[in-house]
């Protein structure tokens, strides 16, 4: 029940308590009252009656005395017959006597005197004889009056009458009744009167009090239970209106209440703005970015305007991650996110957001950054967004653990209405195009097009088909021989991964190298290589005895692992290879990401006794220090200028030039995809070391390789556990 409903029927019943109460006390009041008052106006009537009736009994007795002393003085009986008559005539007369001195009676009234000489000798006639003016005796039912009879001053004797009282208890019963009629009428009257007053004004009370307990505490309470009610369905606004500033119990429930309500709204909002914004950066997040989104998509509709959505992807993040650990790389991306927010100036904002300083910008998470750029007029507005952004990115951030590090990234852009006009569909282009902005070179951006989507389908084809193909052991390894231009022996191979699909056939380590360093699935393929290259080096020094080392080739991304050394250590050790036994092959550009911890991983590689070999030489920096840097112990003259040698007079300065360089640093050289007879010839004349190519032997299988072994055993160093200890001496 309501506090409200319940305080108004109590005190309804308390008022009504107060009311019965106070009826029942003013009634009985009222019957004693009536009872007294009736009593009392009895008394006095019958006794001004009975006053009445003595003073009249004394008169007539007077009168009586009067008019009969002559008649009984002369004894005239028919005159005293007569006066008494006259008398007794009366209707409340009961009887009138004359007596003489002695209390005998003379005349009674009638004709006959029957009673004549009679002695009277009751009490009232005993005190009559003595009295000497009129006497009364009363009894209950009549008054006696007497009054002697003179003559002169001669007493004859007296007058007696009887009056009777039944008339006069009549008429003060009568008179009562009547009294009490008009008392009653009177006093009901009065009583209603005073009742309703006191009903008024006990009702006009219980109104003010009902309204002062509403006012002051029901209305208060109903406020403070409806604050209470919207907090609890998760209505947290500001409270107005309460009783903050009273002093009693309401208004400390009151001013609790306030503070409560101040202090979930804080945690109401702090809560809302973490589940909308990025912790680590503070800029939005994925969630607030889509209703962004949403709005701007809504507004763009509605007045026709052209939108762009930029997807920004740090190029290398992973390898900053992986190599400086997850601090440093939580740095970055908030350095970047504040660079970001920099290079949209306040014209790139879009006008729909509820913060304007980050409406157009969001981290979606890891280091996709969004940026929407809405009511675009041109596409150079776009570019110059794209290249203000791309510009920050490249410029080198510096950590507070002192290291400068360049990353760049990668932009994808998409267009609202041109390339979709949906949601996600406009992500997942800017997204697409993203992937093909890093995959032609990274600090680049990309607008979308159809194109890419075919592109992205095919990739992710690709992605799954690889690692399936991991899973299912569908790729192998081919080995290509490598010849000493020396001896023509056979001094190792180079082993190449080769991966036949069942559908798709032959596909080249030119598609999915790429594919899988994108993934991170060259560290278990790479790994997988030089496992199985090992495995099949001690294979070919056991049961071909033959000696020879295999190079593997290693992927940048594969440098970004700091067990490499270790990994490949457990390796050799395990297939009890020396480390000669195995060489290594990189290109400059995998050398290019991370320069500081490829040089690390190298030099420690090298330590291990592991050949270091630049392949594809002469296509990027060719660059000496690198050379020294990366402990580089021989290089890989790229196939191209091999190819270009016989035709290209700057081919073959290029071939001269880099193995009169190589010679110069100490450093060993081979040739590869020699094709042709002369390409060997001249390639042995400028004394290149080792010969690779279609021309000498094409990369095959290993078993290919182990039937060679026995064909032509000449083309082969034997194994000998001497050459093991030459070489680990
Ligand atoms: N035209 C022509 N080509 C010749 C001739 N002799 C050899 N080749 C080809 O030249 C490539 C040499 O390997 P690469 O430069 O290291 O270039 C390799 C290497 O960068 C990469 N790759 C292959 N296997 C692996 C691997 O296990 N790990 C990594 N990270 N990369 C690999 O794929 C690239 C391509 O490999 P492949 O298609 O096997 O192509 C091989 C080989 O088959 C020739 O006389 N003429």
């Amino acid at each position: 029940m309501k506090l409200q409903t319940r305080y108004s029927l109590l005190l309804t019943g308390m008022i009504l308590s107060v009311l019965v109460v106070l009826g029942t006390l003013l009634f009985i009041q009222f019957r004693i009252t009536l009872k007294n008052g009736l009593d009392s106006s009895s008394q006095i009537l019958e006794a001004n009656l009975d006053k009445q009736l003595e003073r009249n009994g004394t008169n007539l007795n007077h009168v009586l005395a009067i008019n009969l002393a002559n008649p009984v003085y002369s004894f005239d009986t028919e005159e005293m017959y007569h006066q008494l008559q006259s008398v007794l005539s009366l209707p409340s007369v009961e009887y009138a006597i004359i007596y003489d001195n002695n209390g005998a009676l003379i005349h009674e009234g009638e004709e006959e005197i029957s009673r004549y000489g009679e002695l009277l000798t009751d009490p009232f006639m005993t005190n009559a004889l003595k009295a000497e003016d009129y006497l009364t005796q009363k009894s209950d039912s009549i008054l006696d009056v007497s009054h002697p009879l003179f003559i002169g001053s001669q007493q004859l004797g007296g007058v007696r009458v009887g009056l009777s009282l039944t008339e006069n208890k009549q008429d003060i019963q009568t008179m009562g009744e009547e009294l009490r009629h008009v008392f009653e009428q009177g006093i009901s009257e009065n009583l209603l009167l005073f009742g309703s007053t006191i009903l008024l004004i006990v009702g006009l009370f219980g109104v003010v009090l009902a309204t002062t307990i509403s006012r002051n505490i029901t209305r208060p309470i109903k406020l403070l239970a409806e604050y209470a009610n919207n907090v609890s369905s998760g209505k947290i606004n500001y409270p107005v209106g309460l009783p903050n500033d009273r002093r009693d119990e309401l208004g400390e429930l009151s001013r609790s209440i306030v503070k409560m309500i101040i202090g979930l709204k804080e945690i109401n909002d702090r809560a809302r703005h973490q589940a909308k914004h990025d912790q680590l950066t503070n800029i939005p997040n994925r969630t607030l970015f889509n209703e962004y989104l949403e709005t701007a998509l809504a507004n763009a509709e509605q007045k026709e305007h052209e939108m762009a959505i930029l997807f920004i992807d740090l190029d290398d993040f992973k390898r900053i991650n992986d190599t400086l650990g997850h601090a440093a790389g939580d740095e970055l991306l908030q350095q970047f996110s504040k660079r970001l927010s920099s290079s949209l100036r306040a014209h790139d904002f879009m006008g729909v957001g509820h913060d304007e300083t980050y409406a157009g910008i969001a981290r979606l998470g890891g280091d996709e950054f969004t940026v929407l750029l809405d009511n675009i007029s041109s596409d150079e507005n776009i570019i110059r967004v794209a290249d203000r952004i791309l510009s920050k990115a490249q410029q080198p951030f510096s950590l507070s653990s002192g290291q400068e590090i360049v990353v760049g990234a990668s932009i994808g852009i998409t267009m609202y209405p041109k390339d979709g006009t949906e949601k996600n569909q406009l992500l997942s282009n800017a997204d697409i195009a993203m992937y093909s902005a890093k995959s032609r070179g990274k600090n680049n951006f990309a607008f979308f097009t159809s194109s890419m989507n075919t592109e992205v389908q095919n990739r992710l084809e690709l992605e799954n088909d690889l690692r399936s193909a991991m899973e299912n052991k569908q790729l192998k390894l081919y080995y290509q021989p490598l010849f000493s231009s020396l001896d023509n022996r056979v001094v190792g191979a180079e082993a190449l991964l080769r991966w036949q699909h069942p559908k798709k056939g032959f596909i080249s380590p030119d598609a999915f190298i790429p594919v899988a360093e994108q993934t991170g699935l060259i560290h278990t393929l790479g790994e997988w290589v030089i496992e199985t290259a090992c495995e099949q080096v001690k294979r070919w020094q056991q049961h071909s005895r033959v000696d020879l080392y295999c190079a593997v080739n290693i992927s940048g991304v594969q440098l970004l692992n700091r067990n490499l050394p270790e990994n490949i250590k457990a390796i050799t050790d395990r297939h009890q290879l020396t480390a000669g036994n195995l060489h290594i092959e990189l290109t400059e550009t995998a050398l290019l990401t991370n320069e500081e911890d490829a040089s690390n991983i190298l030099e420690e590689l090298h330590a291990q006794g592991i050949d270091i070999w630049m392949d594809d030489f002469g296509t990027g920096y060719s660059s000496l220090s690198f050379l020294k840097k990366f402990c580089a112990q021989g290089v890989k003259v790229d196939k191209s200028f091999i190819h270009d040698m016989e035709t290209d007079e700057d081919s073959r300065g290029i071939v001269k030039a880099v193995i009169a360089m190589a010679k110069s640093l100490n450093l060993r050289i081979t040739a590869e995809g020699l094709e042709t007879a002369s390409q060997v010839e001249q390639l042995r004349e400028y004394g290149c070391d080792n010969l690779q190519g279609y021309y000498l032997a094409r990369p095959m299988p290993a078993e290919q390789l182990s039937e060679m072994m026995i064909r032509l055993p000449e083309l082969f160093k034997p194994f000998n556990t001497n050459s093991v200890s030459e070489k680990a001496s």
